[in-house]
Order: C-alpha cells, then sequence, then structure tokens
C-alpha cells in the first residue's frame, strides 16, 4: 500500500471503491435520505455557520462532541450500512458512526484540523468516502507546516487515514474558484 505521508502517520487511498454507477447511485441516495443540516460552531468565541452542510449518524449511544456542540447520533439508512461494510473490509476494522458533510459548491470547504477528540483514542483510524466532485485534501505537518501533501478525492474513492496522522498531520478540504457541483463525503469513526 502507498503512503501518501512521508513521515509520522499513514494516509491510504483507494481511488475507485466503488464503480461508478454505484457510486452515483449512492450520491443521490445520500442527498436525498440524510438529514442534512448547516450547523453553528463557536470560533475564537464567535458563532459561526459552518461552510457546509453535516449530520452524524451512528449506533445508539455514541454522542459526538466538537467546537463547543454535542451531535445525537441518527440512525443508520440502509446505504450507510452497505458503504459501512465495504469500507470495514478495506480497513480491516469495524466502525460505529459517521460525520457526514455536503459540499454544495466550490464555497463550501473545511478548514485545517485534526480528527484528535479523546473519545477516538490513541491512535484512531478514520475511513474518508468521497461521491459527487472531485475536490483536493490536504495535509500539513502540524510542528512543521511548510511540509504539505494534497490528494485528489475522486467519486467513489475512499482513503484512510492511521497510525499516527492525528498527532503530527492536520487537514483540510480548501474552497476552489473551480465552478464544480456538489460533493458527498462520509467519515466514518470509531468511538470508544
Ligand atoms: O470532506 C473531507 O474530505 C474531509 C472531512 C473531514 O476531515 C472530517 O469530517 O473530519
Ligand atoms: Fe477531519
Amino acid at each position: 500500500m502507498n503512503n501518501l505521508l512521508p513521515a509520522d502517520g499513514m494516509a491510504v487511498l483507494f481511488p475507485a471503491l466503488f464503480t461508478p454507477e454505484e457510486s452515483d447511485g449512492y450520491f443521490q441516495l445520500l442527498k436525498e435520505n440524510i438529514n442534512w443540516k448547516q450547523e453553528p460552531v463557536i470560533l475564537f468565541g464567535k458563532t459561526v455557520m459552518q461552510p457546509r452542510l453535516t449530520a452524524w449518524y451512528g449506533d445508539e449511544g455514541k454522542t459526538y462532541s466538537y467546537s463547543g456542540i454535542t451531535m445525537q447520533p441518527l440512525r443508520w439508512t440502509e446505504e450507510l450500512l452497505a458503504i459501512k461494510s465495504k469500507v470495514e473490509a478495506a480497513a480491516g476494522q469495524d466502525f460505529n458512526s459517521a460525520l457526514l458533510n455536503f459540499y454544495r459548491n466550490g464555497q463550501d470547504s473545511m478548514g485545517w484540523h485534526r480528527d484528535n477528540e479523546s473519545s477516538l483514542g490513541i491512535n484512531p483510524v478514520i475511513g474518508s468516502v468521497s461521491f459527487g466532485a472531485e475536490r483536493v485534501f490536504q495535509f500539513r505537518h502540524y510542528m512543521n507546516r511548510s511540509v504539505k501533501r494534497a490528494v485528489l478525492l475522486t467519486h467513489g474513492s475512499l482513503l484512510i487515514m492511521g497510525g499516527e496522522t492525528q498527532h503530527y498531520w492536520q487537514h483540510a478540504l480548501p474552497k476552489t474558484a473551480r465552478p464544480i457541483g456538489a460533493r458527498i463525503n462520509i467519515t466514518f469513526r470509531k468511538i470508544k
């Protein structure tokens, strides 16, 4: 497996975990069936709306907190469970929750962060599935921020992050000026 990171973590891309036909179908089903919401977050003491829509699905009782909000998981849908089992087979581990992101166009984005909430444990494995418009996903080293890597997340791809990635690398999904359509992302996680 080809590691996209030069050191201090592991990130592996499966460019076509799902066929284009499967991916088209899942994009439509997720767009229609997921309870998408634009949520506020507290950033430097100010409440602002996130530049994307989100949803949180998972096993009962696996709550999720970040930036001052706690989310109760919604019940898995049939298509989420089908996608989850393929991701589990590729990742070699199971997941009990998923954060979903809907980027309406190139102006929606996610800023630099690490998925290092204590509820995820020390070296979490995160499986990140993409459907819809291709977007660039960036990594930068937390201690040496000029060290960067970028990867194109294509329709039907899976990016797995593991090892010490969440200690040493931040990641982001920057805005793009290109006129592009919507992208759906699912990050599968295992809450302890
Ligand atoms: O949309 C993406 O690919 C990134 C999502 C992400 O980093 C997250 O949900 O924590
Ligand atoms: Fe993340």
